[in-house]
This record gives structure tokens, sequence and C-alpha cells, in this order.
């Protein structure tokens, strides 16, 4: 059994299974692709692809749980137990149509046939299951050195799928590698190719380079390349803030952040972020988690000073949920070690205690209810009620006042008469 470090146990006992069934029936296969080279990277491992000389209707037959994803291209999925692998046909590509998926595909039974239409030497190893590395195109010394370099002719390898230009970028950014010369110029001579990628395509490498070590590198990259302008994507970085390499400081964790702080760092509103993220296809959820923290540090800026800023605060962690609230102090904490006036010092220091100090969140935790209010005034119901019961919660919530019937009743008595 081949011992891989960097994947799960099961996830690759499994894919060995599938390997052996396929050996067994007289066929070779291997695992690749990006799985070889996170382990020789001692990178985690999170799918295992694996290449084969058998046909994908010789994949089916061999298995019992198959779910056929593309088999005109020659990737079948197996199901085994829990785990879904991509078994895919040893295979050259036809013409391209727009530059992002062969028409045809011409099956082969030569693996080095197979490795040399992948995009970059580093995914171009195989592993066999006696451990032994198939590197005909010399990706363990990239690797090693630390280069992206296409396979072969980079302009061919960039014309037969566009989106690599972008991957390109993508791993030399994560990985902090650097880009060879021929494929980065290669990638200069191509790039007008990109506006065949679909916009989600894109946004999934944005991702995923957002994602790695050092962000600010790839996009100073894809700055540099063009390709944004071409694919006509609204790219709003900004080579000349220093705020930008802010941004890989935050923890990849926080991606949620990293994301705020680069639409911050290019000066884009809450609003304005809202809109360049629908352009980019990100989820309704996440879009909105970006741009509640951008609203937070607006909101922000708009405080009183002549008000107690405790209670302002607390108000906007209503508003915006403790989440959204504690990330953008977060963000506010990494501008302030570049910028000074994000964030009134005091609300730095105390925001995180101010915050978790809160017992409560919602107007139905409070120890009086509208029913309360309409009973003690006589008045008749209207917006006036939620506007009185939401004074109440910032009050209690920032422990201004305790959540007791009595107090709240009377502090009522008094906003009424004093008609504040
Ligand atoms: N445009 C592409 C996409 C993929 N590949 C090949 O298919 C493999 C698997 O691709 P994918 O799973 O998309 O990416 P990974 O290389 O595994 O990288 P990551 O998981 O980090 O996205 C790649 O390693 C590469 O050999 C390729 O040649 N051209």
């Amino acid at each position: 059994m081949v011992r891989w470090k960097q994947a799960d146990t099961a996830m690759a006992l499994h894919s060995e299974e599938v390997i052996i069934k396929l050996l067994e029936h007289g066929f070779e296969a291997y695992w690749v692709g990006g799985c070889v080279r996170d382990e020789l990277m001692g990178r985690p491992v999170h799918d295992m692809d694996i290449t084969t000389s058998a046909l994908p209707e010789e994949v089916v037959s061999v298995f019992e749980r198959t779910v056929p994803t593309g088999i005109q291209h020659g990737t079948v999925t197996v199901l085994c137990r829990s785990y879904a692998y991509e078994v895919t046909t040893y295979r050259v590509e036809g013409a391209y149509e727009n530059h992002r998926r062969p028409a045809e595909v011409e099956f082969v039974r030569d693996l080095k046939e197979d490795l040399r239409r992948r995009d970059f030497t580093i995914n171009a190893i195989a592993k066999a299951v006696d451990g032994m590395i198939v590197d005909p195109y010399h990706g363990m010394e990239d690797l090693e050195k630390g280069i992206v370099r296409c396979v072969g002719n980079a302009r061919s390898r960039f014309q037969e799928d566009a989106l690599r230009m972008v991957r390109c970028i993508r791993f030399a950014s994560v990985f902090g590698f650097r880009i060879a010369y021929r494929t980065w110029k290669g990638l200069l001579e191509e790039r007008d190719n990109i506006s065949f990628v679909a916009m989600e395509r894109f946004r999934v490498e944005l991702e995923k380079l957002m994602e790695g070590r050092r962000p600010s590198r790839g996009l100073r990259l894809l700055h540099r390349s063009g390709l944004p302008a071409n694919a006509k994507i609204p790219f709003i970085y900004k080579p000349d803030t220093d705020l930008i390499p802010i941004v890989d400081e935050i923890p990849m964790e926080q991606v949620v952040i990293r994301w705020a702080l680069l639409l911050y760092a290019c000066g884009l509103s809450a609003e304005e972020a809202h809109r360049v993220l629908r352009q980019w296809t990100f989820a309704n959820i996440i879009r909105e988690q970006i741009a509640d923290i951008l609203s937070v540090g607006e909101e922000v800026a708009a405080l009183n000073i002549h008000s107690p800023y405790k209670e302002q605060w607390i108000s906007i962690v209503l508003k915006y949920g403790r989440e959204a609230a504690e990330r953008w102090l977060s963000m506010a904490g990494y501008i302030s070690s570049k910028q000074s006036g994000v964030c009134p010092v005091e609300l730095l220091s105390n925001g995180y205690t101010w915050t978790e100090e809160m017992r409560i969140y919602r107007l139905s935790e409070l120890s009086v209810s509208g029913k309360d209010l309409l009973k003690l005034t006589g008045r008749k119901g209207g917006p006036w009620i939620g506007e009185i019961m939401n004074k109440l919660l910032v009050k209690v919530a920032s422990q201004t006042l305790p959540n007791d019937n009595e107090t709240l009743i009377d502090e009522v008595k008094r906003v009424i008469s004093s008609n504040e």
C-alpha cells in the first residue's frame, strides 16, 4: 500500500482499491494531477484523480457504482464507499471549441501522451500503485525550483483552455512560485482569449487565489497580465495602495475578511462591493457577508462622538450581527497598523469586550413587550412601538439598563414624557 501523508487515509485507501481493480482487469491506472503534486509538496490532498488506459465503457463495466460525469471526454466517476473518484481515460485532445473544451477527444493507450496534454509540468506527474513516479516532463524538478511551466508549447496549452492562464497565476500565487519565461510570454500572447471563459470559472480561480499564501502577489500578476480587462471583469485592484499587502497578513481561514479588505483598499463602498461581487457571480450569502463587513465600517465612520460610543456600537452589532461586527473590528485592526483613523481607538480596544458582554440580541428577549407598551400608554399601535423597543434593546444589550420589567417600564415612561 502506498502511504499518502497528506490525504485522508480512507480516501487514499479506497482510491487504491479503484486502481488495483483496474489493474486486475488488465488496464493501467495511476493517480495523477493535483493529488500527486500536493502530496509531493506536503500540502493537503483534497481529491484523488485517476488516469487509466481503460476506455470509459470499460471503466463502467469494471465497477458496480459509476456516474457518467463526462463520458464523451473520457471521465467516469467511480463511487467507492462514501468516496467519489474521477477516473479519466488516457486521452489527447482534438480541436478546441472557443478555447474552453475540446470538441472531441481521442483516447490513447499511452500514459505519456495523456500527461503531455495537461496544463503544467507540476500537474503532469503520475503515481503508480507501488509508489513509482512517472514524470516525463520534469514536473518534480519544477516543483523543487518553484516554477509554473506549461507542458510543451505554452501558447498551445493556453489556446486549448484559456482558463489555464488564470490557473497559471493562481498556482504561482498560492504556491509562491515564479512563472517560467516562455509560459508568461505565451500567456501575454494569448490573453485576448480569456474573454471566452465564463465568469464563474474565473471567479473560482480568484477565490482559490485569495485563499492562498500571498494573494497580493496573484493580484499584482493578474493586473500585469491584463487578463481581467480582457475578460471584461470588473477588476477593482489598485496597484498604488499600500493596504493591499495587508491582505496577506489575514489568516487564510478568514478569507471573507481578506475580500472585504481588498474591496475596502480599492475604495469600494458596501453598495459598490455588493454590485461587483454580484458581477463576479458570488453566492448571495458570501456577498452579504463581505458587504456587511464594509457596512459596519461605514456606520462606524458616521458615529456621533457626542453620544455614548458603547451604545452606538451595540446598535451596529444588533443591525449587522456579531460576526460581521467582529470581522470588521479584526479588519480595522489590520488596517490600523498602516493607516490611522479607520476606527476610533476606544472602539478598537473595547469593541470585542463590549460585543462579548452582550446578553441579549433580540426584541423577544426583552422583559417588556409591545403589548405592555400599548397597555401602559393607552396609545394606538404604530411605528413608535418598534422605535421604543429598539432603544430598550440597545440599552439592555449594552448593559446601560438591566433587563427587568419594572426598570424598562420606567424607562418607557421617561422616554415618552421627554419625547426622546
Ligand atoms: N484547465 C485544466 C484543468 C486541469 N488540467 C489537468 O487536470 C488535473 C486536475 O484538474 P483540477 O482538479 O481542476 O485541478 P488541480 O490541478 O487538481 O488543482 P486544484 O485542486 O488546486 O484546483 C490538473 O492537475 C491537470 O493535470 C488541465 O490540464 N487543464
